[in-house]
């Protein structure tokens, strides 16, 4: 049987969505999910997210990485799927659901998409770079040779390196440009690449930028490869809350594979 499916990109962090209120997607399969992402012989993108029926919010959301593993949270995605229950009728312009790190809250206003993030109560300051979760686990470090970088090899030796080993962490590499601007290159576990934007990553980096005082503002602008996103959140404590990561989430097409 032919499988319908939607493509959505979030500043070219992209994804293939998957209408399952009726449950009929099989979750376990992840040689399948793994094919439907790859960009040779399948539809090609970065994760995969499956849309579902919550008994008490508007929808529930279940992701996986490119490598068709289930993974923690996906804030492109999770802005994606907001687009996509708009456009399947499932909300309006306004949308609480749930994703593996919790409830989050979103609106939609065309195309862009606001989406809150879990409140941030832990962030690490090592000697060269930050760590901390936004959902999904970030290493953040400063790159001044941003542009002329290996991002994949680079990445990929701190993500399977001390302490992350196996189970990983993203890395997103940093370069600082004025007091509200930064730019990020991420390397994404799941993907096991660079991606042209990841929004748990952004997010990161923002928090981890004023949290080691290169900021004292509270809304950041970022320029991922693929586009701007914008971070605002308050801080009471030492405790990043009420944060969002702002941009845009687009449809791309529609297809049965
Ligand atoms: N692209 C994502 C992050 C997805 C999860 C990540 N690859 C992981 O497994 O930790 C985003 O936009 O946040």
């Amino acid at each position: 049987m032919l499988q319908t499916f939607y493509k959505y990109q979030g500043t070219g962090n992209d994804f293939v969505m998957i209408d399952n209120r009726q449950q009929t997607f099989d979750k376990n399969n992840t040689k399948y999910i793994s094919f439907l992402c790859d960009r040779r012989f399948g539809i090609g993108a970065d994760g995969l997210i499956l849309l579902e029926n919550h008994p008490d919010l508007d929808f529930k959301m279940v992701y996986y990485n490119a490598d068709g593993r289930e993974s923690t949270m996906c804030g492109n995605g999770g802005r994606c799927l907001v687009a996509f229950a708009q456009h399947l009728g499932v909300i309006d312009n306004k949308a609480v659901f749930e994703a593996i790190d919790g409830v989050h809250h979103a609106s939609i206003d065309s195309n862009m998409v606001k989406l809150q993030m879990q409140d941030v109560p832990v962030i690490e300051k090592h000697q060269n770079h930050v760590f901390l979760n936004t959902g999904s686990p970030h290493h953040v470090q400063f790159e001044e040779a941003i542009d002329n970088f290996d991002i994949k090899n680079k990445g990929a030796s701190i993500r399977y390196g001390e302490p992350y080993n196996e189970a990983g962490s993203n890395v997103n590499f940093v370069k600082k440009i004025s007091e509200t601007t930064f730019r990020v290159r991420t390397y994404e576990r799941g993907v096991e690449d660079e991606t042209l934007s990841c929004g748990t990553g952004v997010t990161a980096v923002a928090l981890a930028m004023h949290y080691i005082g290169e900021t004292e503002k509270n809304n950041i602008t970022i320029h991922a490869e693929g586009g701007e996103l914008q971070v605002t959140f308050d801080v009471e404590n030492g405790l990043y809350k009420n944060v969002w990561l702002v941009g845009s989430a687009k449809f791309v097409f529609k297809g049965e594979i």
